[in-house]
């Protein structure tokens, strides 16, 4: 892990100085996503081979799939099952634009567009975060939300080792739905989701019911919605997604990497099944199902 630290720190470079990010915050106004410096390039081509023997790390894995489809939810069971971190990009931006940071204005106005920022500001805040967890003996992680572009997933790869990618799916007018329920305490931070989905089967693909994740009573007069989750940022957030994110889906695709998982419904449908799609026994199927 110290190795892609100091690999995307050199990549990276100067990102988190003020001047570089205002030259990349210019250069996604034309360009979301796409704008790369040449001391990316440069880095890149230098790279040293860092690999780890995956006989001495916990797994190295990678959660894909739509805004709304649940990679947070099942990212973070699963790494709760695995004893790995959770490692969300989109968790790591929130952090940054509440720090109140000289960048925080800025990046808000990114997301809330429901744009992505630039490579380099990503890479910054996943570097700094997988540094302080190597500091704290981490081994191994679930990503969420990275790489989210071709050239993320061309980073990545110079210096690592992906196992597993597992991309989620769901339906459209779910991902909608899903996206406008949801609702975080501004306490303890959790996830809820008052959406309550009912869809009738159509065109041979089956129908799909979630029942609503209500927030417990010491969370329900904390909710908040998230500034980028208002219908016409989901539905850019979406196209985005379709443009940028679903070719690293083929991306892994080609490399034998990506397992495909149709979510079949809420979490007490869902989480066995895809235990069983990974190849992973919960012991404690019921209780964990539930929970
Ligand atoms: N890998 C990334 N590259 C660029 N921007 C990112 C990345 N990860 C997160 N972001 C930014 O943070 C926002 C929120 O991310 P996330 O919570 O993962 O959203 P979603 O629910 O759309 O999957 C994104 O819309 C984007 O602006």
């Amino acid at each position: 892990m110290a190795a892609l630290n100091r690999f995307v720190r050199a990549a990276a470079g100067t990102a988190a100085t003020l001047s570089l990010a205002r030259r990349a915050m210019s250069a996604v106004a034309s360009e979301s996503g796409a704008w790369m410096p040449a001391t990316f390039a440069r880095a890149g081509l230098a790279l040293p081979e860092v690999r780890r023997d995956p006989a001495e790390r916990n797994v190295q894995w990678v959660f894909l799939g739509c805004p709304g489809v649940g990679k947070g939810t099942y990212a973070s069971r699963l790494s709760q099952f695995l004893g790995v971190p959770h490692i969300a990009t989109g968790d790591l931006v929130r952090e940054e634009l509440s720090s109140a940071g000289p960048l925080a204005g800025q990046l808000a106005e990114i997301v809330n567009k429901g744009k992505l920022l630039p490579d380099e500001v990503i890479i910054d805040l996943l570097s700094k975060r997988l540094e302080s967890g190597e500091a704290k003996g981490e081994s191994g992680f679930i990503l969420d939300g990275f790489p989210r572009t071709i050239r993320q997933a061309e980073i990545l790869e110079g210096v690592m080792d992906i196992d597993l990618v597992v991309n989620l799916k769901l339906r459209e007018e779910v991902l909608i739905e899903k996206c406008l329920g949801r609702r975080i305490c501004n306490e303890c931070g959790k996830n809820f989701n008052i959406a309550s989905i009912n869809l009738k089967g159509e065109n041979g693909r089956p129908g799909i019911s979630m029942a609503p994740l209500p927030p417990p009573p010491q969370c329900a007069s904390k909710l908040i919605t998230r500034a980028d989750d208002t219908e016409d940022v989901v539905k850019e957030r979406l196209r985005v997604y379709h443009e940028l994110s679903q070719p690293v889906e083929e991306f892994y695709r080609s490399r034998g990497k990506l397992v495909e998982f149709d979510l079949p419904g809420g979490i007490p449908e869902s989480w066995p099944k895809l235990l069983g799609a990974l190849n992973l026994v919960d012991h404690d199927e019921k209780q964990s199902a539930a929970a």
